[in-house]
């Protein structure tokens, strides 16, 4: 796992890899410079006319390192300086580095319209990790002009105006591409960012051993998950059906019982060990055949889900996917949650009943896995102004049911009982499409009924379902996919890790 470290941690890291190297810090400079300009070669080495655009602090700096060594490329190279601030130590280095022939222009007022129109590629190297307040004045007006030009544009570290850890304000670069130093930062995990951000890449500028020792020694809230190897338990040659547990999925209603489908079939292929599924009695012909492999339990109702036959006996319940939410089904709920104390996974309408009766929240056993996504997640934990508030929320709640809260998106975050939040890194836009999050279910009860940790199965489990997308997408492309196909995938997902 990576450490998402915080601006002050960033400038901390720096510190130690200069103590520690030991490096001097114009020479670290150097060499996130050169990382920078050995991704632009290896990505847009046919962008002929590269215009930097430097403030005057250390990320300035980097701008003007990066501008000399593109000369020594042979690429055509300006720079512009946007004045103002005391110009940092390195940054006056580098500007007495800089060739003669490279043309800087400085920028002192409101700069020309079209200022940037000779550019193929602007590197916007004005602020960085040290920006302090919104950018307004001048820079405000250099920044429109970037967002103006067509040329392409590659920031550096982060894109000048966005805040790393906070919501940002004022004007922000609009950049392709993010090049961001050893460490990507929390901003770029939120959809918000993502218009500032483009594709964000990192590039490593520290040496590993120093890396892993500052880790060690830093503690953060947040992390990416960057594999899973190390979470997926074997096989054991002499295990039998009742090693990996047996599930009773709570899912389908009138005219949803293709979300038990899914469900069900994905909770196979994440290798319960026997599988139950409680469904209104008009569901039972349907899953018998869709679903041969699972059991079937049958309501007395024909179209919702009212009474469950007793639930000991079972590993883990999931609970939720096209269950509908006729006031007979919250009775059930009711009834579920407090005979049962084993985790369970609650998602859709299980997730919405619970934000409509709140008196049922103190009744989800410890250790849950709850999923929802954006809209269900306002249901249960109310608005919030953006998306650093909503995360704070996400661990309040995940504290508060000492259970897993997964709030799905492009990068689903996985909040730990304790607060401790995962950024999965797998999936693709293909899978903003209906059922997606059912699979998602199905997966991760498999993985509990299998007797995983919870945090361990959530984290797994979003993986491998992203991770399925992925494999998925690269044969059959974005556009078309849809949920069973994530289902399809499994098994290549699970033999990948
Ligand atoms: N050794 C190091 O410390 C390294 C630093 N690096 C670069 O250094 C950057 C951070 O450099 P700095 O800390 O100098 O920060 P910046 O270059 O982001 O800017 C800092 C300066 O801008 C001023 N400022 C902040 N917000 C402003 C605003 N809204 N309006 C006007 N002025 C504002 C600050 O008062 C300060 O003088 C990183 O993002 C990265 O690009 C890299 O070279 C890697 C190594
Ligand atoms: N743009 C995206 N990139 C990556 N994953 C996505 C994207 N959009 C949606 N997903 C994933 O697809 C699933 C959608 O779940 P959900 O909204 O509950 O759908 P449904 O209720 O239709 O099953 C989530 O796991 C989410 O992380
Ligand atoms: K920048």
């Amino acid at each position: 796992m990576t450490k998402i470290l915080t601006t002050d941690q960033i400038r901390a890291l720096d510190a130690y890899v200069i103590k520690h190297e030991p490096i001097a810090s114009i020479d670290l400079m150097e060499r996130a410079s050169q990382q920078f300009v050995d991704w632009l070669e290896d990505n847009a080495g046919d962008a002929h006319c590269y215009g930097i655009v430097c403030g005057t602090g250390n990320n300035g700096g980097d701008g003007l390192a990066i501008a000399r060594l593109l000369v020594e490329l042979d690429y055509d190279v300006k720079v512009w300086i946007v004045e103002g601030g005391k110009p940092s130590a390195d940054f006056e280095i580098n500007r007495a580095r800089l060739p003669e022939k490279v043309e800087v222009h400085m920028i002192t007022g409101t700069p020309a319209p079209g200022i940037f129109d000779w550019c193929t590629l602007l590197v916007d190297a004005l602020f960085g990790s040290g920006l302090s307040r919104p950018l307004e004045g001048i820079y405000a007006d250099v920044i429109d002009c970037i967002n103006a030009a067509e040329a392409l544009c590659v920031a550096v570290d982060i894109p000048s105006g966005l805040r790393a850890d906070g919501p940002s304000q004022g004007a922000i670069v609009r950049a392709t591409d993010t090049i961001s130093f050893q460490v990507p930062k929390l901003a770029f995990f939120f959809a918000s960012s993502a218009r500032y951000i483009g594709d964000w890449h990192t590039v490593n500028i520290v040496p590993w051993n120093l890396c892993e020792d500052f880790f060690e020694k830093t503690e953060t809230d947040h992390h990416v998950v960057d594999n899973v190897y190390h979470l997926k338990k074997h096989r054991e040659k002499f295990s039998h059906k009742g090693t990996y547990g047996h599930a009773l999925l709570v899912a389908g209603s009138y005219g949803k019982m293709g979300a038990a489908i899914l469900a069900a079939r994905a909770l196979l292929r994440a290798g319960v060990g026997l599988l139950t599924i409680h469904t209104p009695a008009r569901g039972y012909a349907i899953l018998q055949q869709a679903v041969p492999e699972a059991m079937v339990s049958i309501d007395p109702l024909e179209d919702y889900a009212s009474a469950l036959p007793s639930s000991d006996g079972y590993s883990v319940i999931g609970i939720g996917p096209g269950l509908g939410q006729a006031d007979v089904t919250v009775k059930m709920m009711h009834k579920i949650l407090e005979a049962y104390r084993k985790p369970m996974v609650i998602d859709a309408d299980a997730l919405n009943i619970l934000a409509a009766h709140r008196e049922l929240l103190s009744l989800v056993p410890p250790g849950s896995i709850l999923t929802p996504h954006p809209k269900e997640f306002e249901r249960l934990a109310g608005k919030t102004a953006n998306e650093f508030e909503r995360l704070e929320k996400q661990k309040a709640l995940a504290r508060q049911l000492r259970s897993v809260v997964v709030v799905k998106g492009a990068y689903s975050s996985i909040a730990s009982p304790e607060g401790v939040v995962y950024f999965n890194t797998t999936g693709n836009p293909g899978m903003a499409t209906g059922g997606t999050g059912d699979v998602l279910t199905g997966i991760l009860t498999g993985l509990l009924a299998q007797s995983y940790p919870s945090l361990d199965a959530a984290i797994l489990g979003v993986y491998l379902h992203g991770l399925a997308g992925d494999l998925a997408a690269h044969k059959l492309g974005v556009d078309s996919l849809i949920a069973s196909d994530l289902i399809r995938y499994l098994p290549a997902a699970f033999r990948k890790i």
